[in-house]
C-alpha cells in the first residue's frame, strides 16, 4: 500500500512495520507529482483556479470591512455590545452543555459563609490537575511547620463528586479603591443537567467538610484589624491559658466552663427562642487579675478564633458594621478596655464630672448616645446594636467579649440585663488561686511555706500577676516562695505607710478649705483624696 503525501522535496520516505508483519512505505512527493496522479488530476480541474479564489477573498474581505465599518459608525457601541452579548448569550445557552455557579466573597453584605466553606475545603482536592498552589506558614513560632496549601488567583482545582467532573477557579477584581479590598470570587463549572445535584448535595458536602476541619483545626488564629487596609489580619494564636492553670476560684471555673458548654449545645434552643447564637461576657476586675489570659483559655477551649478589636481606630457605626461583618462563624470578638475604648460607652455620670457641657438629663443611653452620633468614632447605639439590636442576628456561634478595669465607668444601657449575658468579676488572687499558680509555675503541690503565703494572701490584695511574677524569678521553689514572701511583705508595708501618707495629705486639705467653708453655712465638706479635691455638698 502506497500514500502520497505533499512535501517540498521528494527523498523522503518512511517504512512503517506492523506487528503481524506488514510494511507500509509512506513516500513524500511533491504537489506537482500529486496533481499528476490520474485520479487527482481530475478532481483539480473541477477546482477553481488560485486566481479566482484570491479574487473572490478579496472582494469577500472587502465588502465584510465595508459591512462593519458601516454598522461601527450607524450603531451605537452600546447598542452593539448589547448585541454582541445577547447573540453570544444565546448561542452559548444552545450549544454550550456547562454550567457556572459564582461565589462571591461576600453575600447581602455580609461574609459569604459559602465562599468560606470552599476556601476550607478546596486546598484539600488539590490534585494532579492543579498546575499552581500558593503555600505558606503564619506560625510566627514554628517556622519548620509544613507549610498549608491556599488556591491561587486564576488556578484551576478539579474535584470529583458522584462522579461529576467540577472545575474550581478563584478570581480577583481590582476593587481601583486603595482603600477597599479587592473582590474575590470561586467560579464552579459543571455539566447543565448536574447543576440541581451540585446545588442540592455537592455545596452541602463542601460546607459539611468545611465544618469539620474548621472543628478539627489545630492552629486558632489572633485577627487584629488593619484600619489603613481594611482587613482583618492573622497571627498564629499560642496561648498556653487553659481552665487548668488559670488562677480562679474551682466553682467560677466550673461555671464558666458550663456556660460555655451550654452555649455549644443550644443552637436549637437560641433558634427556637428566637435568639441569636451569641454569648456576652462583660470581664471586669483591677488590672493583672487574668482578664485576658481567661479570655485565651475561653479561646483554647472551644477552639475558636479571636478577633481583637480596638474600638479607637473605627471611624464610625457603619465601618463599625462592616468590620463586625467581616468576622466567621465560631469566633470570640474581644472588645478590652470598652470603658476607654468609646466615648459613649462611658457611664454618663463619668462624662458629667469629666465634661460640664453634657447637659443631658434624659436617662435612656440609647436616646442620650445619639447626641454623640456626630463624634466621629463608634457609638454606644453603634454598638448596643451588635450585641442585641438588628445587627447582632448576623452570624451564629459567637462569643463577644468585653473587659474593663471599671465596670463602674460603663453606661448602664451596656450592663442592663439581656446585654451582655454573663458578667465575671476577676479578682485579686486568693489561696486557691495561688495553689494553682505555684502548680502552673514551680510545679508543686505542697511546700512548708504555702501555709504562711495563704495567710498573707488573704491579708493583703495582690494580683495574680505580681504572685506570677515572683513565682517566675527563679526554678528552685524554695527560692521562689521566699521571694514572694517578701514581696507581700514589702507591700504590706508599703500600703500602711501609703495610709498614713493619705491621713496626713486629708487633714491639710481640710485645714486649707475649713476657711472657705466658715462662709457657707449648711454646706458638708466632701473630698476626693485621689484627685486632691474638695466638694460642698
Ligand atoms: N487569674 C490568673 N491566672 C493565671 N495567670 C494570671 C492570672 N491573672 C494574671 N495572670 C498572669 O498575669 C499576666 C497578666 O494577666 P492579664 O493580662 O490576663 O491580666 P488582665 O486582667 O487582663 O490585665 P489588664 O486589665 O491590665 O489587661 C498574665 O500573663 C498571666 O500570666
Amino acid at each position: 500500500m502506497t500514500i502520497h503525501l505533499p512535501v517540498m522535496n521528494n527523498n523522503h520516505n518512511i517504512r512503517v512495520k506492523t506487528q503481524n508483519g506488514n510494511t507500509f512505505v509512506f513516500f513524500f512527493s511533491p504537489v506537482s507529482s500529486l496533481v499528476s496522479h490520474p485520479s487527482m488530476a481530475s478532481l483539480f480541474k473541477e477546482f477553481p483556479s488560485m486566481s479566482t479564489l484570491l479574487s473572490f477573498y478579496a472582494s469577500f474581505s472587502t465588502l465584510s470591512m465595508l459591512v462593519r465599518t458601516i454598522i461601527n459608525e450607524a450603531i451605537p457601541k452600546r447598542v452593539r455590545d448589547f448585541i454582541t452579548n445577547k447573540l453570544s448569550d444565546f448561542f452559548s445557552s444552545y450549544f454550550s452543555s456547562d454550567f457556572t455557579f459564582i461565589i462571591e466573597d461576600r453575600w447581602q453584605a455580609v461574609q459569604n459563609e459559602t465562599f468560606r466553606a470552599i476556601e476550607v475545603y478546596l486546598p484539600t482536592k488539590v490534585g494532579p490537575t492543579t498546575k499552581s498552589l500558593i503555600l505558606g506558614n503564619n506560625d510566627s513560632n514554628n517556622i519548620t511547620a509544613p507549610p498549608k496549601p491556599g488556591i491561587p488567583v486564576d488556578s484551576k482545582v478539579v474535584d470529583e463528586f458522584e462522579g461529576m467532573r467540577l472545575e474550581w477557579t478563584l478570581h480577583e477584581k481590582d476593587s481601583k479603591k486603595y482603600y477597599l479590598r479587592n473582590r474575590r470570587s470561586f467560579e464552579l463549572k459543571c455539566k447543565k443537567n448536574e447543576r440541581e445535584t451540585v446545588m442540592n448535595k455537592y455545596f452541602c458536602h463542601i460546607c459539611r467538610t468545611a465544618e469539620s476541619i474548621l472543628k478539627k483545626r489545630e492552629t486558632l488564629n489572633l485577627y487584629t484589624y488593619d484600619h489603613d487596609g481594611s482587613v482583618w489580619e492573622s497571627t498564629v494564636f499560642k496561648h498556653p491559658a487553659t481552665f487548668e492553670t488559670l488562677a480562679i476560684e474551682s466553682e467560677l471555673k466550673d461555671s464558666i466552663v458550663n456556660d460555655l458548654d451550654l452555649f455549644l449545645q443550644r443552637k436549637k434552643y437560641f433558634q427556637d427562642v428566637g435568639r441569636a447564637w451569641k454569648r456576652g461576657y462583660l470581664l471586669y476586675g483591677p488590672p493583672g487579675t487574668g482578664k485576658s489570659t481567661l479570655v485565651a483559655a475561653i479561646a483554647n477551649y472551644l477552639r475558636f478564633h479571636i478577633y481583637d478589636l480596638q474600638l479607637q481606630g473605627v471611624k464610625n457605626d457603619s465601618d463599625l458594621r462592616r468590620i463586625l461583618t467581616s468576622t466567621t462563624n465560631r469566633s470570640i470578638l474581644l472588645i478590652e478596655d470598652i470603658d476607654c475604648s468609646t466615648k459613649s460607652s462611658r457611664s454618663r455620670s463619668t462624662r458629667k464630672i469629666s465634661n460640664d457641657d453634657d447637659n443631658d438629663d434624659d436617662d435612656d443611653g440609647d436616646q442620650r448616645d445619639n447626641k454623640l452620633s456626630f463624634d466621629p468614632g463608634v457609638t454606644l447605639s453603634g454598638l448596643l446594636n451588635f450585641i442585641d439590636g438588628l445587627w447582632s442576628s448576623c452570624g451564629d456561634e459567637r462569643i463577644i467579649i468585653f473587659t474593663t478595669n471599671y465596670k463602674e465607668k460603663l453606661d448602664p444601657a451596656l450592663l442592663r440585663p439581656g446585654r451582655m449575658d454573663v458578667h465575671i468579676y476577676m479578682g485579686h488572687c486568693t489561696p486557691e488561686g495561688f495553689r494553682k499558680l505555684a502548680a502552673a509555675y514551680l510545679g508543686i503541690k505542697e511546700h512548708l511555706l504555702f501555709k504562711c503565703i495563704e495567710d498573707l494572701i488573704e491579708s493583703i490584695q495582690i494580683t495574680p500577676a505580681e504572685v506570677a511574677q515572683q513565682l517566675m524569678k527563679c526554678d528552685d521553689p524554695q527560692l521562689a516562695l521566699q521571694s514572694l514572701m517578701e514581696f507581700i511583705n514589702n507591700k504590706e508595708n508599703e500600703i500602711e505607710a501609703r495610709k498614713d501618707e493619705e491621713e496626713v495629705i486629708k487633714q491639710e486639705i481640710v485645714m486649707l478649705a475649713k476657711e472657705d467653708v466658715k462662709n457657707q453655712d449648711g454646706k458638708k465638706l466632701d473630698y476626693d483624696l485621689e484627685n486632691r479635691c474638695i466638694y460642698l455638698t
